[in-house]
């Protein structure tokens, strides 16, 4: 039997990452004492270390719509960049008018903003799967979460679709978004390759990047995205060093 003993403000980051323990979080867990003798090796488990996959692509590539396929599938944690930025809006935050006129511009809110709600997110949730939706968006995104962080995504998943399939898409979400108007829309494609794909570049050079053909229905593109994962062996992701 075990119990959570700790929670504290320490992530432990990917095997291949620079470690900075301050910015994150992790578990322990502890046997009861009472009712498991102590071995003499160890009685801890220690937590498994953060496994990060950021997910990217234009505005309607097909994002948000893949990430439910992986929740449901790998049992990884769902951030969607936008959809923070959105709820801190809705919460009348201090910063709401200036990310909801950001947004509606179809720019860039600044990162380190983006990267408190993430952290937050991170920080308070028990699983060690993140799928990072949306972010970065821009060199300036990746390089603050590399500082802030200290750490890079294990990998990245890319959603490649042609403009006029993502303005189709978008005009037809119906989620009531401020953004999903053809004036926003041609803005936040030029953003989009202005800004992130030179991201996309940075990650297909330092080989993390899967480039998914996103056209296609949702099922045709979820074959292409399993295989990113069912390589991976998350239960044996577990922290190089005994943390409580
Ligand atoms: N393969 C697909 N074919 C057609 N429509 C799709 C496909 N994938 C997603 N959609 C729809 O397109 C819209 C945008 O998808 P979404 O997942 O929100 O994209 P993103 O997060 O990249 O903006 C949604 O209405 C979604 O239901
Ligand atoms: N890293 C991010 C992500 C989103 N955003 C803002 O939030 C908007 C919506 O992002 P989103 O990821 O929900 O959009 P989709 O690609 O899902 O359509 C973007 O167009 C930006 O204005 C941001 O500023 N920084
Ligand atoms: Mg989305």
């Amino acid at each position: 039997m075990w119990r959570r003993v700790a929670s504290v403000s320490h992530l432990t980051f990917a095997h291949n990452s620079t470690v900075n323990k301050n910015a994150c979080t992790f578990k322990c867990w502890e046997a009861f004492t009472t009712e498991i003798p102590r071995k003499e090796k160890t009685t801890y488990q220690t937590a498994k270390t953060p496994f990060i996959t950021f997910v990217l692509g234009g505005p309607g590539s097909g994002k948000g719509t893949q990430c439910m396929k992986i929740v449901e599938n790998f049992g990884f944690t769902h951030l969607s960049a936008g959809d923070l930025l959105r709820r801190e809006i809705a919460s009348n935050s201090a910063d709401g008018i200036m990310i909801l006129n950001t947004i509606k511009e179809g720019k860039i809110v600044p990162s380190e903003l983006t990267i408190k709600l993430i952290q937050k997110e991170m920080e308070s949730s028990d699983n060690y799967k993140f799928l990072i939706d949306g972010f970065p968006r821009s060199e300036d995104n990746r390089k603050a979460f590399e500082q802030i962080f200290g750490a890079e995504p294990d990998n990245v998943l890319f959603f490649d679709c042609p403009e006029d399939e993502m303005v189709k898409r978008v005009l037809n979400r119906n989620q009531g978004r401020v953004d999903d108007n053809i004036d926003t829309i041609k803005k936040r494609l030029k953003v989009f390759t202005a800004l992130n794909l030179p991201v996309v570049n940075y990650y297909l050079e330092k080989g993390k990047l899967y480039k998914i053909n996103g056209v296609g229905t949702v099922d045709e593109i979820y074959k292409q995205v399993h295989p990113v994962f069912s390589t991976f062996n998350f239960e044996n992701q577990f922290c190089s060093e005994v943390l409580c």
